[in-house]
Order: structure tokens, then C-alpha cells, then sequence
């Protein structure tokens, strides 16, 4: 593995303003689409600006979250996890997630789409499916996270059509199949600065993420690292902008082509909390993810994958993948969620 580079920006920087426009210009369209293409060839990972998504609206939940994690942790454990059933919502403390069998060292407030109880899939027990867990205070949390998400949520049906373009499909190939509906799970993340014990070394382990995209939100602190062919490089905070990555079933469907790219967050010793928000933007819970016709044999590249997984090989449905990751991410949970 090559030394790590400085913190500058080595993965590219894709303005998407003309897939977010309301009447794109198809010229514009097609340049967007290559620059996606390029990026998620030779790397899964790019930087997002011109996205849409109000400046305010971010700064107001990062302050929000902030206030949040700011509370006694006995205030924050009212809404634990546990509490929240199949659905998977509320709060986790630091040390209680495991993203590849080791705690990682942040605490957690993990959301999704707004369900409630009346929802068909909830009353039915739908795993992961649900109303979220809203704490009393801070009180505007609720309105900015539903807001948030459904900016970011628009924002992956775009980047969504871009690549379907990048891959010279129909704009809406990936909304006729999958994601007219799409799995929207959110978490607020505090990576604390305090020290972790000595057998905790990362505040998230390395990683590929589930579904189809990633939309990160990073505050100025820094940390993410991502593992290029080349080696690990930083993914420094970049204001404005939001990091994307490329998950699993992208992978699996693309035959590896756009590849899902491995990648973990640093401890923090910056003497502040770094927080950060991953939306996960990923197929219907029910669909099955399929290879797109046409492209070249997937490489079998279980021997380098952190999970030593062969995405390409499953059988089943998207829901069925994820509940196989997630009750080994959280071991606590993984009895009363994955019991019929
Ligand atoms: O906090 C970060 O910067 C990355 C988090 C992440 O990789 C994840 O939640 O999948
Ligand atoms: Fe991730």
C-alpha cells in the first residue's frame, strides 16, 4: 500500500447542476454523464457540487446535530436503538456499531424514510421499515432532517439518471426497475475527539457501503479515507460540496465495472466532535438487483473485498443483502430484528 497523500483533493469534482435542473440542456447533460462515468470507473468516489441542496438547510442540521449529541448520554439513551424494533431507528452510543467486527468509535442517530405505524409495510413488520425515533430536543430536529432528506433524496434520483446516462441507458432505467421507491436510510454521526480505548483504532473500520449510492455530508474536520487502486487516499472536506460513492448493488449491476470502493473514517484527535451524514440512497427493499445486459463478465474480486463477499453471486432480494450486513454491523440487535 502506497503512503497516505496529503490533504488535498485527489477524486474529482463534478458539478451536477445540469441533472438537477428543471429543463436540462442536453448537451450539458451528456458532459455530466461522462464525468460520471470517468469517476466511477477509476474510482467509485467524487465529490458533488451544484447539487441543489440549500446551503442553510445543511448548516441547520449540523447545528441541530450538534445540540443533539451534545446531551448527557442517559438524555440520548431514551431513544435508544434497541427501543426501535425492526426498524432500525434512534440512537446508538460510541462503541456500539461494528462495521467490520470491531467497534468503531462514534455514536450514531440512525433515521430512514418517515413511515408510520398505519404504512402497510410496517403494519406488516417490514425490517427496516418504520416511523423514526424524534428526541424532544432539540425541537427543530425533525422538520430539518425530513427536509434534508427529501432534498437529498432528489438529489440520488438525479445523480441516479447520470449515471444511467454515463452508461448509455435511459435516464430512467434505474427508476423504471428500482428506485421509484427507493430504501432512503439517514444516520447522524458524531465521531467524539476523546480518546478511544487502545483496542479501537478506527472511527469507522474500512467498508463498502450497501446499496446504490452514498450522499456524505462531512463537517471541516476531515478523516474519511478511501482505497483507491493505487492506495489510500484522503477525502478532505470540501465546503459546499457533498462526497459520493458508489455501494454494492451499483457494483453487482455495472458487472464491477463501477466499482463499490472501500473506505473508512479515521479516529478524530482534532479536540472537536466531527459530525457527519450519510443518506444511503438504495434499491427498493422488495427488488432484485440484477446486471445490466450488455456488459462484460464481473471479475471475481472476493480476495480483495473487506468482507470477502461475492456481490456478484447472491441471490435474493435488495432487503435480503442488507439484513445479512447489518445484524453482523450491530450483533446486539441482530436476534430480535432478524427473528420472524
Ligand atoms: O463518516 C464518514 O465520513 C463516512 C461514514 C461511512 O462511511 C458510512 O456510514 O458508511
Ligand atoms: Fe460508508
Amino acid at each position: 500500500m502506497t503512503a497516505l497523500s496529503p490533504l488535498e483533493h485527489q477524486l474529482p469534482v463534478i458539478d451536477v447542476a445540469p441533472l438537477v435542473a428543471a429543463t436540462p440542456d442536453a448537451t450539458a447533460l451528456a458532459e455530466v454523464a461522462a464525468q460520471i462515468g470517468a469517476a466511477c470507473r477509476a474510482h467509485g468516489f467524487f465529490y458533488v457540487r451544484g447539487h441543489g441542496v440549500p446551503a442553510a438547510l445543511v448548516e441547520r442540521l449540523d447545528a441541530l446535530a450538534r445540540e443533539f449529541f451534545a446531551q448527557p448520554e442517559a438524555e440520548k439513551l431514551r431513544l435508544t436503538m434497541s427501543a426501535g424494533g425492526r426498524a432500525w431507528r434512534g440512537y446508538f452510543r460510541t462503541g456500539g456499531e461494528l462495521t467490520s467486527g470491531r467497534p468503531d468509535w462514534k455514536e450514531g442517530f440512525y433515521l430512514g424514510s418517515e413511515l408510520d405505524a398505519e404504512h402497510a409495510l410496517v403494519r406488516a413488520g417490514t425490517p427496516l421499515h418504520g416511523p423514526n425515533l424524534w428526541p424532544e430536543r432539540p425541537a427543530g430536529l425533525r422538520e430539518a432532517v425530513l427536509d434534508y432528506l427529501q432534498a437529498g433524496t432528489a438529489l440520488g434520483h438525479a445523480l441516479m439518471r447520470g449515471i444511467a446516462l454515463s452508461l448509455a441507458l435511459p435516464a430512467d432505467y434505474f427508476a423504471a426497475r428500482y428506485t421509484a421507491d427507493p430504501l432512503i436510510l439517514f444516520r447522524l454521526f458524531n465521531y467524539p475527539s476523546r480518546p478511544a480505548p487502545e483496542a479501537v483504532q478506527w472511527g469507522v473500520g474500512e467498508h463498502t457501503d450497501y446499496g446504490l449510492l452514498t450522499l456524505l455530508y462531512q463537517d471541516a474536520t476531515g478523516g474519511l479515507q478511501v482505497r483507491t487502486r493505487a492506495g489510500w487516499i484522503e477525502a478532505p472536506p470540501l465546503p459546499g460540496s457533498f462526497v459520493c460513492n458508489i455501494g454494492d448493488m451499483l457494483d453487482r449491476m455495472t458487472r464491477g465495472l463501477y466499482r463499490s470502493t472501500p473506505h473508512r473514517v479515521r479516529l478524530n484527535s482534532s479536540g472537536r466532535d466531527r459530525l457527519s451524514f450519510p443518506l444511503f440512497f438504495d434499491p427498493n427493499f422488495f427488488s432484485r438487483p440484477a446486471a445490466i445486459e450488455g456488459l462484460p463478465a464481473a471479475e471475481d474480486d472476493r480476495a480483495s473485498r473487506w468482507d470477502g463477499a461475492n456481490v456478484h453471486a447472491f441471490e435474493g432480494s435488495y432487503g435480503d443483502y442488507l439484513l445479512a450486513k447489518v445484524g453482523k454491523v450491530f450483533p446486539e440487535l441482530s436476534g430480535t430484528v432478524l427473528s420472524p
